[in-house]
C-alpha cells in the first residue's frame, strides 16, 4: 500500500522494525528491497563498505548528498561518536518527508540534519549556515552527473581539508564515468576503487574512495 516506492518502504519500516533501532530499520529495509521490490538504496553489500569507512574515519562533520528515503543516513548516523553530525541534502520534498521519518523511527535524529533543497544552492552556504569548516567525510550517492561538479564545488567552497574522504556509490552502476576520471587523474586525490555488486543484485558495482590531499 501506499502511492509511492518510498511510502511503502516507510510502511514496512513502522510495520516490522523496532522504534529506537537503527539497525532493526536498515534490515527492515533490505529485506523488503531484496525480496518485495528493489529500491535504490546502498543496500547491505556496499553498506558494509561504507560503514567500514565510517568507523576508520569516525567523522565529526560528515556530509551525504541524495538521502532518498533515508537508508544510508540512518546506517550512517548509527556508527557516529557522540555530538558528531550526519548533514544530509534531498531535494525532493516526497523523499525528504518519508526520511524525516524512516531517521525518526531509528531514533537517530538528534545526530542528523536533512536539509531540503539541492545540493549545487546549498553547498556554497554550508560554511556560514553551520559554523563547518570542512568536512571529515562526504557520501555522494545522488545524481551521478552531479558528483563532479558537486565535488569541485566543495574544492571551490573550502569544504575539504587535506585528509577529506570522499565515498562515491554507484561509480560503476549506472556509473559516474566523468568524476571517476577526475578523483583517478588528479593529483589531488588518492583514490580506490571498492569492488562490490548493485544493490539486492549480482550486477557488478562498486565505491570509489578518494583522499582529498588539498
Ligand atoms: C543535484 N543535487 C541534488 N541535491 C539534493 N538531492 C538530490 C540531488 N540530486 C538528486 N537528489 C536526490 O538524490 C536521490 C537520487 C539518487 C540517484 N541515484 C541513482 O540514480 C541510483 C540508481 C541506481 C540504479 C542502478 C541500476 C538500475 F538499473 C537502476 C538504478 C542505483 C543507485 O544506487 C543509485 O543511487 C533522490 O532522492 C533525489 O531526489
Ligand atoms: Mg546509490
Amino acid at each position: 500500500y501506499g502511492s509511492t516506492r518510498p511510502e511503502r518502504i516507510l510502511a514496512e519500516v513502522k510495520r516490522k522494525a523496532t522504534r529506537g533501532d537503527a539497525r532493526s530499520v536498515v534490515d527492515t529495509i533490505d529485506q523488503y528491497c531484496r525480496h518485495q521490490e528493489w529500491a535504490m538504496n546502498v543496500g547491505d553489500e556496499k553498506g558494509t563498505i561504507l560503514d567500514s569507512i565510517v568507523c576508520e574515519v569516525k567523522p565529526r562533520a560528515m556530509l551525504e548528498l541524495g538521502t532518498y528515503c533515508g537508508y544510508s543516513a540512518v546506517r550512517i548516523a548509527s556508527l557516529l561518536p557522540p555530538n558528531s553530525r550526519l548533514i544530509t541534502m534531498e531535494f525532493n520534498p516526497v523523499f525528504a518527508a518519508i526520511a524525516r521519518q524512516v531517521i525518526a523511527w531509528a531514533g537517530v535524529e538528534d545526530k542528523v540534519v536533512l536539509i531540503e533543497g539541492p545540493s549545487g544552492d546549498w553547498i556554497p552556504k554550508m560554511k556560514k549556515e553551520f559554523g563547518l569548516t570542512s568536512f571529515d567525510l562526504v557520501f555522494l550517492d545522488h545524481w551521478k552527473d552531479c558528483y563532479l561538479p558537486d565535488t569541485k564545488l566543495m574544492e571551490e567552497c573550502g569544504l575539504l581539508r587535506t585528509g577529506s574522504i570522499l565515498v562515491a556509490d554507484n561509480v560503476i552502476c549506472p556509473g559516474a564515468p566523468d568524476y571517476l576520471e577526475y578523483v583517478r587523474g588528479s593529483p589531488r586525490y588518492e583514490s580506490k576503487y571498492f569492488r562490490s555488486h548493485l544493490e539486492y543484485t549480482t550486477v557488478e558495482d562498486g565505491i570509489e574512495k578518494s583522499v582529498f590531499l588539498g
